[in-house]
């Protein structure tokens, strides 16, 4: 098996998965958290905040990639983001049989409810989330199932804290005329008038309905991040930029210049589950090496081609 699982010097479990291509991806059972994503070349695909590593390994590990279940942002009444975020898996010791096929570089973590959870989200579920590397991707399919005997609803994200060279320097292509709702102005309904989407101010956004297939464009890094996804319709893109970045905890004043956050979401419609029934999403993530400064790369081809 091309996975090994290391105890960490605090005691917490981390999982490293190795593909033959040579990429290599860490995932942690606090938080069902992958913290690292690294290509054939080494190079870290994934923000992760250096205060985390250096002052407080124990504490909030701001990056890599997050579940956000059963509820995203401030969607609901509970705590911002969910408490799966903050939950220890497992490692699931009997992956219920899901196409396509487990690899070698496959792991199955599971979270299940709690009687603590009981008494903050009165539902019992049982969250599974299956992450496999591949040669230059890495795919994450989170299902969900209903174990109680009536329906709940959820919301539901796949948060990428995606690492970019700088952030004002980045082009996202793939959301231009869709509608979105901007956090930042009480949720108002816009609808995206650029025919990409650029930084240079703080932006927090839903899109609705977005395509499977979303580009985001590095010409600093010569990369270009593919982004496709099936079950989870709504694409949050999140930066803090330099003011809100000053009262996250854990980020360095200069951080925002190096995080993006495109994410796989379910909020404008919540999903809503039978008793037994699940529902599966499907997030691929997938770096292409690009010339694209001297115009070899044609980023339409990436999203359309
Ligand atoms: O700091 P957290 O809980 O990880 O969330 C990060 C950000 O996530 C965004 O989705 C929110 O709209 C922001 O308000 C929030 O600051």
């Amino acid at each position: 098996m091309a996975w090994k699982v290391v105890e960490d010097k605090d005691g917490s479990s981390k999982i490293i998965i190795s593909e033959p291509g040579g990429s290599t991806a860490e995932v942690l059972l606090h938080g069902g958290q992958v913290v690292s994503w690294k290509n054939d070349r080494h190079e870290e695909l994934l923000f992760m905040n250096t205060k985390s590593m250096i002052k407080h390994p124990k504490t909030l590990l701001r990056g890599g990639i997050l579940i956000c279940f059963p509820q995203f942002g401030d969607f609901g009444p509970l705590e911002f983001h969910g408490f799966a975020r903050n939950k220890l898996w497992v490692l699931d010791p009997d992956p219920s049989p899901l196409p396509p096929p487990r690899t070698n570089s496959s792991i199955d973590i599971l979270l299940k409810s709690t009687d603590e959870d009981f008494k903050i989200w009165p539902h019992s579920f049982e969250l599974r989330l299956r992450i496999t590397l591949g040669p230059g991707k890495l795919v994450l399919i989170p299902r969900v199932r209903n174990v109680e005997n009536k329906v709940f609803s959820f919301t539901f994200g796949i948060r990428n804290f995606l690492s970019v060279s700088d952030v004002s320097e980045i082009r996202v292509e793939g959301l231009e005329t869709l509608d979105f709702l901007d956090i930042l102005k009480k949720k108002e309904r816009y609808t995206e008038q650029a025919d990409a989407i650029t930084f240079d101010g703080e932006v927090d956004r839903v899109y609705l309905s977005t395509p499977s297939k979303i580009a985001i464009i590095d010409h600093e890094k010569k990369r270009t991040l593919v982004l496709r996804k099936e079950g989870l319709p709504d694409s949050v893109v999140w930066n803090p930029w330099d003011k809100k970045v000053k009262v996250i905890p854990d980020l360095l004043d200069k951080e925002y210049k190096s995080i993006l956050c495109v994410d796989s979401t379910a909020i404008e419609s919540p999903i809503t589950l039978k008793p037994l029934e699940e529902w599966k999403g499907h997030e691929e993530l997938s770096g292409v090496s690009s010339s694209y400064c001297s115009g070899q790369l044609d980023p339409r081809q990436v999203l359309y081609g």
